[in-house]
């Protein structure tokens, strides 16, 4: 990236956060947001990453108020093993536990689903939740950039280990559920298939922006891969809105001065964010319905480029070898059960990632 669209993605993901305050300013004015209601879950198992702070916290404490068996998956034991200690305490629900995942190292999200699997219980509900936000230029263990290995690449891979489980526990009539959580800055984020590494002028803010939108073309390719093979699970993407978390450590000193002194009314509070990811997770008006992106409890139109089939295609294929894992697009597109690419190869060939 030049230094000048990296100035040009720092702003526009200033002016798209602006966008979002000023809505949910505008809505707490006009009466707040009102908490959905939601069905008991009892029976069912959810693993959520990234549970122990912030808008993962409060989905596991929600989901286990729901009767639902929680597994948190996060890289902190000690912040974890305290935010399971108070899941318990204040649901009076003791199916809350931990397993320690790195989303920042493949190895660790392979062992953490070897570890799930060998507890030989059901998955109903995946919440892809984890993430950092416009950290400075850092690597994950297998030499990805931050944001793309950690926020997308470690959720691709968990998402693809935990498949299995997942078509085995959903059924006909009670979709097993993959929740995806992306972010409004999806809307201004960028992907170039040729520089996924962000090589060249790091900017933070394009990064996490880019991380966001692979996150929603993730969702929409997998479910269309799960729709064609009558797969009981579907894939949906939920954008919080604006939640007064952790997440803001690295972002401008404005915006945390902003958040500090106003948050309580500008940004939702980590329940109030998290609602939209519950609700994709559990309410039956969803029920077999996937490949959608919701935002406040509803269904909303993502970036138009999410809907590029050739693209999702293409980001899910180098995933796949980045990740080390099988691509089953062409056996399902050879069946026929895939519309085929309508256009020829879109990106560069895979080179340098
Ligand atoms: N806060 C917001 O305004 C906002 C807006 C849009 C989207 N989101 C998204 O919501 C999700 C949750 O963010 P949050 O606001 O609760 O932030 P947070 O910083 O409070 O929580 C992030 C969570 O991710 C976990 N995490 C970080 N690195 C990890 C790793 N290597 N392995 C496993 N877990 C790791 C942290 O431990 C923490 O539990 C993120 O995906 C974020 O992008 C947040």
């Amino acid at each position: 990236m030049s230094p000048l669209s990296a100035a040009r993605a720092a702003l526009r993901v200033y002016a798209m956060g602006a966008v979002v305050i000023l809505a949910q300013l505008l809505r707490r004015c006009l009466g707040g947001f009102a908490e959905p209601a939601f069905p008991q879950q009892a029976g069912r198992v959810a693993v959520v990453t990234g549970g122990t702070e912030g808008i993962g916290y409060a989905t596991c404490k929600r989901l286990a108020r729901l009767g639902m068996h929680v597994v948190i998956a996060g890289n902190d034991r000690a912040k974890a093993e305290a935010a399971v200690r108070r899941i318990q305490e204040e649901t009076l629900n003791d199916k809350v536990e931990f397993l320690y995942c790195d989303l920042a190292s493949l190895e660790s999200v392979r062992g953490f689903a070897h570890e799930f699997k060998e507890k030989k219980i059901p998955l109903h509900v995946l919440v892809n939740n984890a993430g950092v936000m416009m950290v400075p230029q850092r690597k994950t263990v297998d030499g990805f950039e931050e944001h793309f290995g950690l926020n997308y690449l470690g959720h691709f891979l968990l998402t693809n280990l935990l498949l299995d489980t997942l078509q085995e526990s959903g059924c006909p009539g009670r979709s097993a559920r993959v929740v995806t959580v992306s972010s409004a800055t999806h809307y201004v984020g960028e992907l170039d298939l040729g520089n996924l590494q962000s090589r060249g002028c790091y900017s933070p803010h394009g990064a996490y922006a880019g991380s966001k939108l692979a996150l929603v073309l993730f969702t929409y390719h997998l479910q269309r891969l799960l729709a064609a093979q009558g797969s009981p699970v579907t894939a949906n993407a939920a954008d919080p809105g604006v939640v007064n978390t952790g997440l803001y450590k690295h972002v401008f000193w404005g915006t945390r001065l902003v958040k500090k002194l106003f948050g309580r009314w500008l940004f939702k509070t980590p329940d109030e964010g998290a609602w939209t990811s519950v609700y994709t997770a559990v309410t039956p008006e969803l029920e077999g319905l996937g490949g959608r992106y919701l935002y406040n409890e509803k269904e909303t139109t993502s970036l138009a480029v999410t809907y590029d089939r050739d693209l999702q295609q293409e980001l899910w294929a180098r995933s796949c070898v980045m990740t080390g894992i099988r691509d089953v697009t062409p056996d399902i597109l050879a069946e026929g059960r895939l519309p085929r690419r309508e256009t020829a190869a879109l990106s560069p060939p895979l080179t340098g990632v």
